[in-house]
């Protein structure tokens, strides 16, 4: 297959609004793509390298050679030219890489040029379009999307679930199990304002449990030996020895459990969030004095050969109740009682914590998804949005990029709404980082906006949702403030316009 193909439908893509529109150009060209190749197309249309980094910066992308007049490269050819790039190192690299990349751009057209080179350069990244591109899968493949969502949440790449799709249809993808060892894509929460809300959405009865602020952890124990995995998947069973220690005295030999890791203090409320997310973050070195982590587990995919990610909740709470004793359970209580829920959110509150999750006791473990089994309820609202644009600052904060675009996702389009710009809650650490973070991500510049890739979560407090003419969504958020940024979270995770018009009221 030629890059012109997937070079033209990136950019319809890119034009075009309505969500079938857009499945229809990336089925098509995943369906000329084929089994082989498709892996590598889905990677370019998301607007990344299945090499991921082959260490191309801005320099070597200046300038661009003349173009080749005929579209000839193929998809093969530039993927083999960005594993040769990714495997150059020692002495004269730089030069090495650069003289690589101009001998592909001058194979290109003009068009094929623009692509490649935005390509290398992370603007066409677009994680928010997983949920298109799942579906686009399916289309081409024939196979309900419901199948295909549930291999991307088991395997946790889109690469490998769309060979298998389009080589073997629905019965390549029932192929792909919960291997222990393997992460899984962790079940994600709803929101609603209210405990009567969120009792609204469920059955009469529901499980009520602690929301705690801490580290999501999922912890797989294959033949005794215990690995833990951050929400991301990434692996921090190095930095856990109490944790691990924990988790051994367990009597399983073969199990996926669910669950949140905390720092807490004697007295048993939560230390602030940074103590925590030090102790797990993947980047940092050694701890000066590590605080221990206490875990909570509320959850269990597999259980000593038994998938049990496709049984109740119930039945799944039942299962971790018989294997894991109460002090390393989340608290948690069955009432239909929305009275005792209240309670129950106060008593979490009280002691420090965010607030609860309520979940249906009947629907499976929907992994990877913000499914309706679980709706969380906090005191105040929050939301994760998507930082769009920066303004520079004024007076003390001159020099600094200050004022933030904030957006929600849309997973229509695949793209995100602006809801609202917020300057507050940034304290001098944040505003020194976010500069330098945000100057990375620039795209384009004017008087004194600077404009970003959508890609940095920052978790943002509201007091209300506002309608509003002036932003594209219809709504704007009141009181807007700064919280933390969520390096931990991609722009694919971020809040939807639909979440922000379930966790407030929208006020006239
Ligand atoms: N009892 C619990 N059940 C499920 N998740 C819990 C529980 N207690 C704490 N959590 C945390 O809450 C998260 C679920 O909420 P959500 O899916 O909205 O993620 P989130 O956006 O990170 O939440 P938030 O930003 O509101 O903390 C989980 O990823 C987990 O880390």
């Amino acid at each position: 297959m030629r890059i012109n193909e997937v070079a033209r439908t990136s950019a319809v893509v890119a034009e075009t609004s309505g969500r079938k529109a857009k499945v229809a150009a990336l089925a098509a060209c995943l369906g000329e793509a084929g089994p082989r190749e498709a892996p590598i197309v889905v990677a370019y249309l998301s607007g990344e390298l299945p090499q991921r980094q082959i260490g191309v910066g801005y320099a070597a992308l200046r300038d661009v050679p003349p173009p080749a007049d005929a579209p000839e490269l193929t998809v093969a050819e530039v993927d083999a030219t960005f594993t040769e790039i990714g495997a150059v190192s020692g002495k004269g690299s730089v030069a090495r890489r650069r003289e690589l990349v101009a001998g592909l751009l001058g194979r290109a057209t003009r068009g094929e040029q623009d692509f490649l080179v935005r390509l290398l350069s992370g603007e066409l990244r677009q994680g928010a379009l997983d949920g298109l591109m799942a579906e686009a899968i399916a289309s081409a493949a024939g196979v309900p999307a419901a199948d295909v969502r549930r291999a991307f949440m088991l395997r946790g790449s889109l690469g490998p679930v769309a060979t298998a799709a389009l080589a073997d249809g629905a019965e390549g993808l029932r192929g792909f199990s919960l291997e222990v060892g393997r992460p899984v894509k962790p079940m994600l929460a709803a929101a609603a304002p209210s405990i009567d809300e969120a009792f609204g959405k469920l059955a009469a009865e529901a499980a009520v449990e602690w929301k705690l602020d801490g580290v999501r952890a999922q912890v797989h124990v294959a033949d005794g030996t215990v690995r833990v995995f951050t929400r991301t998947l990434d692996e921090i069973t190095e930095r856990l020895p109490e944790v691990v220690a924990a988790v051994r005295e367990l009597p399983v030999r073969d199990a996926v459990l669910d669950g949140e890791l905390i720092a807490l203090r004697a007295d048993g409320r939560p230390h602030p969030f940074q103590v925590t997310g030090a102790r797990t973050a993947t980047r940092t070195a050694k701890d000066a004095e590590p605080v221990p982590l206490t875990l909570y587990l509320f959850d269990v995919l597999h259980l000593d050969g038994a998938d049990l990610l496709d049984a109740p909740g119930a039945e799944r709470s039942a299962a971790l109740a018989r294997i894991v004793p109460e002090h390393l359970r989340m608290p948690r209580l069955v009432t239909g009682d929305p009275a005792a829920a209240k309670a129950m959110f106060d008593e979490a509150v009280a002691r420090g914590h965010e607030g609860v999750v309520v979940k249906s006791l009947d629907t499976p473990y929907t992994a990877g998804r913000r499914g309706a089994g679980w709706i969380k309820v906090k005191p105040r609202h929050t939301l994760d949005l998507v930082v769009l644009a920066v303004e520079w600052g004024h007076g003390r904060r001159s020099g600094l990029l200050s004022n933030l675009h904030l957006g929600a996702r849309d997973p229509e389009s695949g793209g995100f709404v602006m809801l609202g710009k917020t300057f507050k809650g940034l304290t001098d650490e944040l505003l020194a980082w976010q500069t330098r973070t945000l100057r990375d991500l620039a795209v384009r510049e004017d008087d004194w906006t600077v404009h970003v890739r959508p890609e940095l979560v920052v978790e943002i407090a509201f007091d209300g949702v506002q309608r509003s003419t002036r932003y594209p969504g219809g709504i704007a958020l009141r009181f807007a403030r700064v919280l933390r940024y969520r390096p931990d979270k991609s722009a694919a995770e971020a809040d939807t316009i639909d979440t922000v018009r379930s966790v407030a009221p929208v006020l006239d």
